[in-house]
């Protein structure tokens, strides 16, 4: 089955998209739609108020649009037409999320699989399989050292923000406690500073650090640092999106302690981010293919859908 596939959004995440579909074997594509006439692209590229005319040519559309507002504003738009993806990451709104994308798939029998990547993704399958193991599991998740693109996308969406990105720095002690098995009482905002650099006019500034430090969910809870700096400084030094982090699951068993660790260390984000997206697209198509419609988090996708190997293969390699 070779999966048609369409892009929203021509940002690092959309151009990370685009080349993992056009590495793989198993999908074509189809063309990336842009709120820009013109993309730095070999793609074909189609103005995205057009989108609802190719529905008939486009097997997984992967909206690799901001969360801070294209998401809520644009994606159930595009669920009414196709079977979509997206890396929705505003974790206190991901449920609220999930049921305006179940309602609008299902009513045009489509699939959206909803806030795939790394966290939310990897991480969240990732902590309810450590909290799944052990009676009384501790467990705590870390970020970075690196640069957040969704905290980094808010950081955009402030008015008279020109350039922005936000870096993310958890607290070692607090790593090496957790791993230790005494991370019960670690508070994840009090584990990771927040280290913002903004171009933007020094009229604005005073304005834009308030909006940032107080942004609910992104900000708010944080230790957030504005940094204002020229256009030069930010081409010179904020290029390249490393980041990583890890889920550290503790428990004992009769006496006998464990400890569980996925790690990530990336040297792009949204690449990895991009090759989490792409293999849940492949698992929407096959669960489009199978029948089923609505909304599903990472939570709720059978794990073999996601390899371009069949089950029947898989049970003989890799289970
Ligand atoms: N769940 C997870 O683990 C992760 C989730 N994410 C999510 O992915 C989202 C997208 O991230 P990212 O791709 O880095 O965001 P970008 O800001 O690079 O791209 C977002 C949108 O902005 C528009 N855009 C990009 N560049 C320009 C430009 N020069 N001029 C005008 N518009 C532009 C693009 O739309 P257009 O082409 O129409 O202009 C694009 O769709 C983040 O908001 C984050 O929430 C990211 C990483 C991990
Ligand atoms: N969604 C994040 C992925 C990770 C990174 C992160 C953070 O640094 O706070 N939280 O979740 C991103 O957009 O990069």
């Amino acid at each position: 089955m070779t999966i048609k596939a369409g892009i929203v959004g021509y940002g690092n995440l959309g151009q990370g998209v685009e080349y993992l579909i056009n590495s793989l074997d198993d999908f074509e594509l189809f063309g990336i739609f842009s709120r820009r006439e013109t993309l730095d692209t070999d793609a074909a590229v189609y103005p995205v108020e057009d989108a609802a005319n190719y529905k008939d040519d486009i097997d997984v559309m992967f909206l690799c649009v901001g969360s801070a507002t294209d998401i809520p504003e644009q994606a159930t738009g595009f669920a009414e037409h196709f079977t979509t993806v997206d890396t929705y990451d505003n974790h206190s709104k991901v449920a609220e999320h999930r049921a305006a994308m179940d309602k609008v798939a299902r009513a045009n029998n489509n699939v959206a699989v909803i806030s795939t990547g790394w966290d939310p993704g990897l991480f969240s399958m990732n902590r309810v399989l450590g909290l799944s193991l052990f009676p009384e599991p501790v467990q705590n998740t870390f970020w970075g050292k690196g640069l957040s693109q969704g905290h980094s996308d808010a950081v955009r969406q402030v008015e008279g923000v020109k350039r922005g990105v936000q870096y993310t720095i958890p607290a070692q002690d607090a790593i090496d406690q957790a791993r230790a098995g005494n991370g019960q009482d670690l508070s994840k905002t009090e584990a990771h500073d927040r280290i913002v650099y903004v171009v933007a006019d020094e009229v604005d500034h005073e304005r834009i650090r308030q909006e940032i430090v107080t942004m609910p969910a992104y900000f708010e809870p944080y230790t957030t640092t504005v940094h204002f700096i020229s256009e030069d400084e930010f081409e010179r030094d904020h290029q390249g999106a490393p980041h990583g982090g890890y889920v550290i699951t503790t428990g004992n068993l009769q006496g006998h302690n464990a400890s569980v660790e996925f790690s990530l260390d990336l040297e792009s984000n949204p690449n990895f981010t991009a090759a989490a997206m792409v293999a849940f697209g492949r698992a929407a198509a096959r669960l489009k293919a199978q029948g089923q419609s609505g909304a599903y988090t990472v939570l709720e996708v059978p794990l073999y859908l996601l390899s371009p190997q069949s089950l029947e293969d898989l049970l003989e390699s890799e289970i």
